[in-house]
């Protein structure tokens, strides 16, 4: 966390129990200005709670948190008005257009009438909505009815949203396009981001950092290319022309100590573990020295899905983060 400016988001030893089960454990968390956050977790690991505790509508068990510099438990009501939260499944009136929901919000959130005509169209053309502005929502497809989620949360312009795994069941292309919604308004309008996702590559693509929980703990948190390289080596794959030249290669580089990547054994390919700085250079002209050229050659990172099947679902104790 290199920004020193005051976070847009604390959580200090933060938990909610519900009768029989602890949903959230002692949560420390830090999210700056303008950043993306997003909270990973399987099924029930309390990424709702926590959502929910942050945007106050349920009180926490144990511990503070400070949202858009207002306290979540002594000043619930400046949480909410500098904050703006899409949950999953919001119930906007079916029978209302996205105009008229604006509309409505902006008096809600005490503009004059004016202002909040102007607002409401600042927002449909921001969110390219204008073609739909007058159909009623419950008339819209699931990826224009997020835009509208996503227009009306922001009608009170929040420091801090939320997102309560925001493209659950879009289509692949109404996703990445509420991708970029979101990344604008973190870029462009410094608005802080706290999303969650059950979508490993949406972290990855949309996020600054992830936030691992599991069983109710944050077990780790970091940029997704800093947890990708913790997951595991990168791995350099050549392909051969002929198996006897990949055999030839395989056991040159296996005597001279190189870690040998067994799935990538098919017959005209060799896999090496790259474990030090150099070794895909170092590998390369072995293999030249020995008259053995690849016909073609790819290095692939760990995966965040590699970094989540360690952490979030190998039994406790295992993956110490
Ligand atoms: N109102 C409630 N009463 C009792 N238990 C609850 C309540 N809300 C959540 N829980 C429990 O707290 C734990 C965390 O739930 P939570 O909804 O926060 O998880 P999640 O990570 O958001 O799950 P999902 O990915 O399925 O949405 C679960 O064991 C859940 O059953």
């Amino acid at each position: 966390m290199s920004n020193t400016a005051t976070p847009s988001i604390r959580a200090l030893g933060l938990g909610r129990d519900f009768a029989d089960r602890t949903a959230v454990d002692r949560l420390d968390l830090e999210v700056n200005p303008g950043e993306v956050y997003g909270l990973l977790g399987p099924n029930g690991s309390g990424k709702s709670t926590t959502v929910r505790m942050l945007t106050t509508m349920l009180r926490p068990s144990r511990g503070s948190a400070q949202v858009a510099g207002a306290d979540i438990t002594r000043d619930p009501g400046a949480v909410r008005r500098r904050t703006g939260v899409v949950l999953q499944g919001t119930a906007l009136d079916p029978l209302m257009s996205a105009r008229e929901l604006l509309r409505l919000q902006g008096r809600l959130q005490s503009l004059t009438s004016r202002q909040a005509r102007v607002r409401c169209a600042e927002l449909l053309t921001a969110f390219d909505s204008q073609a739909f502005a007058d159909t009623p929502v419950g008339k819209l497809s699931g990826g224009q009815r997020r835009r509208v989620d996503l227009a009306v949360a922001l009608v009170q312009r929040p420091d801090v949203l939320f997102l309560d795994e925001p493209t659950t069941g879009l289509d692949p292309a109404s996703r990445r396009g509420l991708w970029d919604e979101i990344r604008a308004l973190a870029a462009g309008h410094g608005v802080t981001v706290l999303l969650t996702t059950q979508y490993l590559e949406e972290a990855d693509q949309l996020c600054d950092r992830v936030g691992i929980l599991r069983a109710g703990r944050l077990i780790a948190s970091a940029a997704p290319h800093v947890l990708k390289g913790e997951a595991g080596d990168r791995v350099l794959t050549l392909r051969f022309c002929d198996a006897s030249a990949a055999g030839r290669a395989r056991e040159l580089l296996a005597a001279r100590g190189e870690q040998l990547h067994v799935a990538e054994a098919a017959p005209l390919t060799v896999g090496i573990r790259l474990t030090r700085p150099g070794a895909d250079g170092e590998t390369l002209l072995t293999l030249a020295s020995a008259g053995l050229h690849a016909e073609s050659l790819t290095v692939d990172e760990p995966s965040l899905e590699d970094v989540f099947l360690r952490l979030a679902l190998t039994p406790e104790g295992v993956a110490a983060a």
